[in-house]
């Protein structure tokens, strides 16, 4: 798989590299033909828009004719005159309506289906990508889409329509000022189309100059504490500042550059169109063409140049949604490296929780030549609880990715039950492990919801049982709207202790056989220390446990210690027999529990 392209964001393409291929919206078919019906909707409310406009000119050569010529029925022409608008008004609104459906439900469609895609890729694959990226094409190419299904297609198809329709018409109305004006069709289009181009690509470089900016104030927004305790709000200030103006001098250049190829484009349209009619008109003086007959093929001259017009500017939006379906066709595109067997092994029920790492050997796959593992064997006995201590960088959380199957060992296997993981259906696997992390996500939703996500089926006597038990009932009543208080993004509401409670809490409530435990390195008060204590206490109590350990109590409690150094095992043992060997542990132990 191949590394995806750093863009800056998701909108517009890279203007140095390949011009997108139109090509690429044809991935789009099969979203757009699950609504059949809408689509055959738009398609006859577009039928009968185009035949409404294409009969106006006749209705008003019609109206000039037989209207202020002599004796014709000047009521019937107008009557005939405001009937087809009237068809073309909501011929044009249901076309609009139709089409516009069909772009959200095309675009929800997709962003859930790249979304659930997204969810369900590998470790590996988060591990070379950025997430505001993957955020930015879920959110501003899939939005770009919706522009072009919504409206761009629309214009395109039916400008087309229109070109092919006015030419007819022009054709059938006076053949030879049809023939001037074919001939005059390059000139008119070629400017537009050149100009079109440079306009597109100047466009591009104005967005990437917005991204410049969005991304900056994201950045520092996202990092606020960081800029004011470093007081640098000014530097920030000022870096926005630039990032704009940059933006606004890119946009001026577009703006120039568009206002030109109007002023070029209406003066060729008229001119084209006094060309015809000065020929016209010669003609209408000679008798040789009525009045009513020059207007009419001067309005299908006008709706031909316009719809020209029109598919020279929805060009280039066609083209940078092809960029970004391009984008999330490769997305789409990418395989999960971890999958479940064809027919995957089930665990025994009830599951014993004997762990084991056997001859294990792995390394990073963005890091092939740094084995984070090495020769790793390690059994852990059910209900046993196994300490792993190390210094950074040992292998410890290494020892967790593999045991979660988040990554496979390019040796050695691990084991569950005496049964290879990779015979398993991760998801299943993942069931029966409970994981508080060192720093544990918390859901900018409400307490009680935090908490559910350990078990989802889970009711509110369970939650709060999970809360009491994990030390974190109390602080969660006392807050002003209890279990339904939102907890804000990543937890911001929440000390750090508070939050590892509510960690500890979801693993109680998943009350799984098998628990890893990170715990967390930030010192704590006395009280919260107690309090995290306990909790653990209760959690670890009757399961298979290990614990990457940065406290004695927890050294103190484990049945085994294990000590780590660079991916291997270089010690075993209980903290007096390993304190006695004076080696690594003793070292760490000075360093990190003893002070
Ligand atoms: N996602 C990753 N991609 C590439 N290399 C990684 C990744 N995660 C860890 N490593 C590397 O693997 C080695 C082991 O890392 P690991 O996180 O297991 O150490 P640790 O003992 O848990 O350290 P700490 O106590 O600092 O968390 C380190 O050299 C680390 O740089």
């Amino acid at each position: 798989m191949a590394d995806l392209p750093k863009h800056g964001s998701g909108n517009g393409a890279d203007p140095d590299t390949a011009r997108p291929r139109l090509g690429a919206l044809r991935m789009l078919w099969p979203f757009v033909m699950r609504h059949k019906p809408l689509f055959g909707a738009w398609l006859l409310a577009l039928a009968a828009s185009s035949t409404a406009t294409l009969s106006l000119p006749v209705a008003v050569r019609k109206m000039i004719d037989q209207g202020f010529g002599s004796g014709g029925n000047i009521d019937a022409a107008f009557a005939l005159l405001f009937a087809v608008a009237l068809v073309l008004a909501f011929a044009t609104a249901a076309r609009f309506f139709f089409v516009s459906l069909l772009g959200e439900r095309v675009v929800a469609d997709l962003r859930n289906r790249l979304y659930a895609h997204l969810v369900g890729l590998d470790q590996a694959f988060f591990e070379r990508t950025r997430s505001g990226e993957l955020v930015s094409r879920l959110t501003a190419d899939t939005e770009l889409l919706r522009s072009v299904v919504g409206s761009s297609m629309s214009v395109a198809l039916r400008s087309i329509v229109m070109v092919l329709g006015s030419v007819a018409m022009m054709v059938v109305t006076s053949p030879r000022l049809a023939a001037y004006t074919l001939v005059g069709i390059p000139l008119f289009v070629l400017p537009l189309v050149l100009g079109g181009r440079r306009v597109g690509r100047i466009s591009r470089q104005s967005q990437d100059r917005v991204a410049d900016a969005n991304a900056l104030a994201s950045e520092s927004l996202g990092a606020i504490r960081t800029v004011q305790a470093h007081a640098r709000e000014p530097w920030e200030r000022q870096r926005f500042a630039e990032a704009v103006a940059r933006s606004v001098a890119a946009a001026r250049r577009r703006i120039a550059m568009q206002s030109l190829v109007t002023a070029v484009a209406i003066s060729v349209v008229f001119g084209a169109i006094t060309l015809v009619l000065w020929s016209g008109a010669h003609d209408v003086v000679q008798g040789d063409l009525t009045p009513g007959t020059l207007g009419q093929f001067v309005l299908y001259a006008l709706f031909g140049g316009g719809s020209v017009g029109a598919l020279a500017e929805v060009w280039n939006e066609l083209q940078r949604a092809a960029g970004g379906m391009g984008r999330i066709s490769e997305l789409l595109d990418e395989r999960a490296g971890i999958v479940a067997p064809s027919s995957p092994a089930t665990l025994p029920v009830p599951l014993r929780g004997r762990i084991e790492l056997r001859d294990v050997g792995f390394h990073y796959p963005s890091r092939p030549d740094a084995p984070a593992l090495r020769d790793f064997s390690l059994r852990v006995e059910p209900g046993e609880t196994v300490a792993l201590v190390g210094p950074s960088g040992a292998g410890k959380s290494t020892v967790f990715a593999l045991l979660l199957r988040f990554h496979d060992p390019q040796t050695g296997c691990v084991r569950l039950d005496g049964m290879d993981i990779r015979e398993l259906d991760p998801p299943a696997l993942r069931e029966h492990i409970a994981l508080v992390p060192q720093q544990p996500a918390i859901f900018a939703a409400s307490a009680h919801d935090n908490i559910r996500y350990g078990r989802l089926e889970a009711g509110v006597p369970e939650i709060e049982a999970a809360a009491r038990s994990a030390e974190a009932h109390e602080f969660i009543a006392a807050l002003p709207q209890g279990y339904d208080e939102q907890l804000g993004e990543r937890g911001a509401r929440l000390s750090g202790g508070q939050q590892q409670r509510i960690a500890i809490a979801r693993a109680l409530l998943k009350d799984a056989p098998i628990l890893l435990l990170d715990e967390a390195t930030s010192a704590l008060d006395a009280q919260s220390e107690r309090a995290v204590q306990q909790a653990l206490e209760r959690l670890m109590a009757g399961r298979t446990t290990v614990v990457i350990a940065h406290r004695l109590a927890t050294v103190l409690k484990a049945d085994r210690i294990v000590v780590m150094d660079g991916g291997r095992i270089v010690a075993e043992g209980s903290h007096d027999e390993l304190l006695a060997q004076d080696g690594l542990y003793a070292e760490l132990a000075r360093l990190q529990f003893l002070d």
